[in-house]
Protein backbone atom coordinates (compact mmCIF):
# COMPACT_ATOMS: atom_id res chain seq x y z
CA UNK A 1 0.00 0.00 0.00
CA UNK A 2 1.02 3.73 -0.56
CA UNK A 3 2.59 5.41 2.35
CA UNK A 4 0.10 8.10 1.95
CA UNK A 5 -2.69 5.86 2.14
CA UNK A 6 -2.08 4.47 5.77
CA UNK A 7 -1.83 8.07 6.83
CA UNK A 8 -5.59 8.10 6.26
CA UNK A 9 -6.54 4.86 8.07
CA UNK A 10 -9.09 5.09 10.70
CA UNK A 11 -9.00 8.87 10.42
CA UNK A 12 -11.07 11.75 9.69
CA UNK A 13 -10.53 13.67 6.36
CA UNK A 14 -12.28 17.14 6.24
CA UNK A 15 -13.36 18.29 2.92
CA UNK A 16 -12.75 22.23 2.61
CA UNK A 17 -14.81 23.43 -0.16
CA UNK A 18 -16.92 26.65 -1.17
CA UNK A 19 -18.88 27.11 -4.25
CA UNK A 20 -19.01 30.19 -6.33
CA UNK A 21 -20.77 33.06 -4.87
CA UNK A 22 -20.23 31.73 -1.05
CA UNK A 23 -18.72 34.31 1.53
CA UNK A 24 -15.54 31.40 2.02
CA UNK A 25 -14.93 31.29 -1.69
CA UNK A 26 -11.58 31.52 -1.92
CA UNK A 27 -7.90 29.67 -1.79
CA UNK A 28 -7.12 31.21 1.42
CA UNK A 29 -10.16 31.05 2.92
CA UNK A 30 -10.30 27.58 2.29
CA UNK A 31 -6.70 27.16 3.40
CA UNK A 32 -7.48 28.61 6.65
CA UNK A 33 -10.35 25.71 6.59
CA UNK A 34 -7.06 23.55 6.09
CA UNK A 35 -5.52 24.93 8.61
CA UNK A 36 -8.56 24.44 11.27
CA UNK A 37 -8.57 20.59 10.42
CA UNK A 38 -5.19 19.90 11.07
CA UNK A 39 -5.18 21.70 14.36
CA UNK A 40 -8.16 19.86 14.95
CA UNK A 41 -6.68 16.43 14.34
CA UNK A 42 -7.77 15.54 10.87
CA UNK A 43 -5.64 12.83 9.09
CA UNK A 44 -6.10 14.47 5.78
CA UNK A 45 -8.48 17.25 3.91
CA UNK A 46 -10.44 17.14 0.82
CA UNK A 47 -9.81 19.44 -2.23
CA UNK A 48 -12.04 20.97 -4.72
CA UNK A 49 -9.50 22.87 -7.77
CA UNK A 50 -6.00 23.15 -8.40
CA UNK A 51 -5.84 26.83 -7.26
CA UNK A 52 -7.12 25.68 -3.80
CA UNK A 53 -4.90 22.68 -3.71
CA UNK A 54 -1.84 24.68 -4.02
CA UNK A 55 -2.96 26.98 -1.27
CA UNK A 56 -3.98 24.14 0.92
CA UNK A 57 -0.19 22.63 0.61
CA UNK A 58 1.42 25.77 1.03
CA UNK A 59 -0.64 26.19 4.50
CA UNK A 60 -0.71 22.57 5.89
CA UNK A 61 1.34 19.21 5.83
CA UNK A 62 -1.66 16.99 5.75
CA UNK A 63 -2.15 14.78 2.63
CA UNK A 64 -4.35 16.81 0.14
CA UNK A 65 -7.09 14.73 -2.02
CA UNK A 66 -7.76 16.43 -5.00
CA UNK A 67 -10.74 16.73 -6.99
CA UNK A 68 -12.34 19.03 -9.56
CA UNK A 69 -16.27 19.22 -9.78
CA UNK A 70 -17.32 19.98 -13.14
CA UNK A 71 -21.15 20.92 -13.79
CA UNK A 72 -23.59 18.37 -15.77
CA UNK A 73 -27.04 18.44 -16.31
CA UNK A 74 -28.36 17.04 -13.18
CA UNK A 75 -25.55 17.79 -10.41
CA UNK A 76 -21.58 18.29 -10.52
CA UNK A 77 -19.46 15.29 -11.66
CA UNK A 78 -16.16 14.58 -9.56
CA UNK A 79 -13.02 15.18 -11.89
CA UNK A 80 -13.97 13.43 -14.72
CA UNK A 81 -11.58 13.73 -17.02
CA UNK A 82 -7.59 12.77 -17.41
CA UNK A 83 -7.26 16.90 -18.43
CA UNK A 84 -8.80 17.66 -15.28
CA UNK A 85 -6.71 15.23 -12.87
CA UNK A 86 -3.52 15.88 -14.29
CA UNK A 87 -3.96 19.63 -13.44
CA UNK A 88 -4.77 18.32 -9.66
CA UNK A 89 -1.35 16.30 -9.62
CA UNK A 90 0.60 19.03 -10.83
CA UNK A 91 -1.13 21.27 -8.09
CA UNK A 92 0.48 18.82 -5.74
CA UNK A 93 -2.36 16.62 -4.51
CA UNK A 94 -1.53 13.31 -3.08
CA UNK A 95 -4.72 11.86 -3.83
CA UNK A 96 -6.91 12.07 -6.76
CA UNK A 97 -10.73 11.50 -6.72
CA UNK A 98 -12.02 10.66 -9.59
CA UNK A 99 -15.96 9.86 -11.03
CA UNK A 100 -16.43 6.62 -11.02
CA UNK A 101 -20.40 6.12 -11.61
CA UNK A 102 -19.63 5.39 -15.52
CA UNK A 103 -19.89 9.29 -16.21
CA UNK A 104 -16.24 10.19 -16.36
CA UNK A 105 -14.78 10.63 -20.34
CA UNK A 106 -12.87 7.06 -19.99
CA UNK A 107 -14.45 4.07 -18.40
CA UNK A 108 -13.03 3.42 -15.09
CA UNK A 109 -10.02 1.46 -15.25
CA UNK A 110 -8.60 3.28 -18.19
CA UNK A 111 -8.96 6.33 -15.65
CA UNK A 112 -7.49 4.92 -12.56
CA UNK A 113 -4.81 2.87 -13.95
CA UNK A 114 -3.51 6.19 -16.00
CA UNK A 115 -3.81 8.08 -12.74
CA UNK A 116 -1.62 5.52 -11.08
CA UNK A 117 1.21 4.83 -13.52
CA UNK A 118 1.22 8.26 -15.39
CA UNK A 119 0.84 10.78 -12.51
CA UNK A 120 2.07 8.49 -9.45
CA UNK A 121 -0.99 9.34 -6.81
CA UNK A 122 -3.92 6.82 -5.75
CA UNK A 123 -6.85 7.14 -6.77
CA UNK A 124 -10.11 7.61 -4.71
CA UNK A 125 -13.12 6.70 -6.52
CA UNK A 126 -16.57 8.41 -5.79
CA UNK A 127 -19.41 5.60 -6.59
CA UNK A 128 -22.74 5.63 -5.53
CA UNK A 129 -24.06 2.01 -5.60
CA UNK A 130 -22.19 -1.20 -4.52
CA UNK A 131 -21.63 -2.50 -8.09
CA UNK A 132 -19.61 0.80 -9.31
CA UNK A 133 -17.68 0.18 -5.95
CA UNK A 134 -17.07 -3.35 -6.40
CA UNK A 135 -15.81 -2.32 -10.07
CA UNK A 136 -14.04 0.41 -9.32
CA UNK A 137 -11.79 -1.68 -6.60
CA UNK A 138 -11.06 -4.39 -9.79
CA UNK A 139 -9.74 -1.33 -11.69
CA UNK A 140 -7.35 -0.93 -9.84
CA UNK A 141 -8.41 1.94 -7.39
CA UNK A 142 -6.81 2.59 -4.10
CA UNK A 143 -9.97 4.07 -1.89
CA UNK A 144 -13.63 3.59 -2.72
CA UNK A 145 -15.77 6.54 -1.35
CA UNK A 146 -19.92 6.70 -0.90
CA UNK A 147 -19.41 10.40 -1.80
CA UNK A 148 -22.42 9.81 -4.63
CA UNK A 149 -24.69 7.71 -2.86
CA UNK A 150 -28.12 9.95 -2.29
CA UNK A 151 -27.11 12.08 -5.49
CA UNK A 152 -27.99 9.65 -8.35
CA UNK A 153 -31.25 8.05 -9.79
CA UNK A 154 -29.78 4.55 -9.01
CA UNK A 155 -29.10 5.21 -5.28
CA UNK A 156 -31.11 5.94 -2.51
CA UNK A 157 -32.32 9.54 -1.83
CA UNK A 158 -32.08 9.95 1.79
CA UNK A 159 -31.10 12.47 4.20
CA UNK A 160 -28.42 10.19 6.53
CA UNK A 161 -25.50 8.99 5.51
CA UNK A 162 -25.51 5.65 3.27
CA UNK A 163 -24.13 3.43 6.27
CA UNK A 164 -25.60 0.58 4.53
CA UNK A 165 -23.30 1.04 1.53
CA UNK A 166 -20.33 1.52 3.40
CA UNK A 167 -20.99 -1.77 5.23
CA UNK A 168 -21.24 -4.05 1.94
CA UNK A 169 -18.49 -2.25 0.29
CA UNK A 170 -16.50 -2.96 2.92
CA UNK A 171 -18.08 -7.01 3.34
CA UNK A 172 -16.53 -7.27 -0.20
CA UNK A 173 -13.69 -6.22 0.67
CA UNK A 174 -13.35 -3.23 -0.46
CA UNK A 175 -10.67 -0.47 0.97
CA UNK A 176 -14.06 1.93 2.08
CA UNK A 177 -14.48 5.91 2.58
CA UNK A 178 -17.94 6.63 4.63
CA UNK A 179 -18.53 10.15 2.53
CA UNK A 180 -21.87 12.26 2.57
CA UNK A 181 -23.93 13.40 5.01
CA UNK A 182 -21.60 12.53 7.89
CA UNK A 183 -22.76 15.34 10.39
CA UNK A 184 -22.32 13.83 14.05
CA UNK A 185 -19.99 12.19 16.02
CA UNK A 186 -22.62 9.31 15.95
CA UNK A 187 -22.15 8.94 12.51
CA UNK A 188 -18.25 8.80 12.58
CA UNK A 189 -18.56 5.93 15.03
CA UNK A 190 -20.93 4.47 13.26
CA UNK A 191 -19.15 4.29 10.11
CA UNK A 192 -16.51 2.91 11.42
CA UNK A 193 -18.19 0.19 12.84
CA UNK A 194 -19.53 -0.60 9.52
CA UNK A 195 -16.21 -1.03 8.52
CA UNK A 196 -15.08 2.05 6.62
CA UNK A 197 -11.49 2.78 6.29
CA UNK A 198 -11.49 6.25 6.79
CA UNK A 199 -14.58 8.80 7.03
CA UNK A 200 -14.85 12.20 5.35
CA UNK A 201 -17.21 15.17 6.60
CA UNK A 202 -17.47 17.87 4.90
CA UNK A 203 -20.23 20.48 5.48
CA UNK A 204 -21.20 19.75 9.42
CA UNK A 205 -17.77 21.36 9.79
CA UNK A 206 -16.55 23.70 6.88
CA UNK A 207 -19.94 25.45 6.02
CA UNK A 208 -21.17 27.68 8.55
CA UNK A 209 -23.50 29.28 5.93
CA UNK A 210 -25.60 25.83 5.34
CA UNK A 211 -25.34 25.16 9.33
CA UNK A 212 -26.45 28.57 10.25
CA UNK A 213 -29.41 28.13 7.51
CA UNK A 214 -30.05 24.93 9.45
CA UNK A 215 -30.29 26.20 12.69
CA UNK A 216 -32.05 29.53 11.66
CA UNK A 217 -34.67 27.18 9.99
CA UNK A 218 -35.52 26.39 13.29
CA UNK A 219 -35.93 29.21 14.94
CA UNK A 220 -39.41 30.57 15.21
CA UNK A 221 -38.68 33.40 12.92
CA UNK A 222 -36.79 31.63 10.81
CA UNK A 223 -38.66 30.79 8.26
CA UNK A 224 -39.76 34.62 7.71
CA UNK A 225 -36.55 36.44 7.41
C1 LIG B 1 -22.14 15.01 -3.92
C2 LIG B 1 -20.93 15.91 -4.00
O1 LIG B 1 -20.75 16.60 -4.98
N1 LIG B 1 -20.09 15.88 -2.94
C3 LIG B 1 -18.93 16.72 -2.88
C4 LIG B 1 -17.71 15.96 -3.04
O2 LIG B 1 -16.60 16.35 -2.89
C5 LIG B 1 -18.95 17.71 -1.75
O3 LIG B 1 -19.87 18.72 -2.12
C6 LIG B 1 -19.35 17.22 -0.34
O4 LIG B 1 -19.34 18.34 0.51
C7 LIG B 1 -18.42 16.16 0.21
O5 LIG B 1 -18.65 14.95 -0.45
C8 LIG B 1 -18.61 15.88 1.71
O6 LIG B 1 -19.92 15.56 1.98
P1 LIG B 1 -20.75 16.34 3.12
O7 LIG B 1 -20.62 17.81 2.83
O8 LIG B 1 -22.15 15.85 2.97
O9 LIG B 1 -20.13 15.96 4.43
Amino acid sequence: MRPVLTKLAGGLVVSCQAPEGHPLRSPDAIARLAACAELGGAAAVRVNHPDDVRAVKAAVSLPVIGLHKVRADDRYLITPTWALAEALAEAGADIIALEATGRADVPVAEFAGRVRAELDRPVMADVATLEQGEAAWAAGADLVASTLSGYTADSPQRTDPDLALVARLAAAGVRTVAEGRLATAEHVSAAFAAGAYAVVVGTAITDPLALTRRLAAATPTGTTR
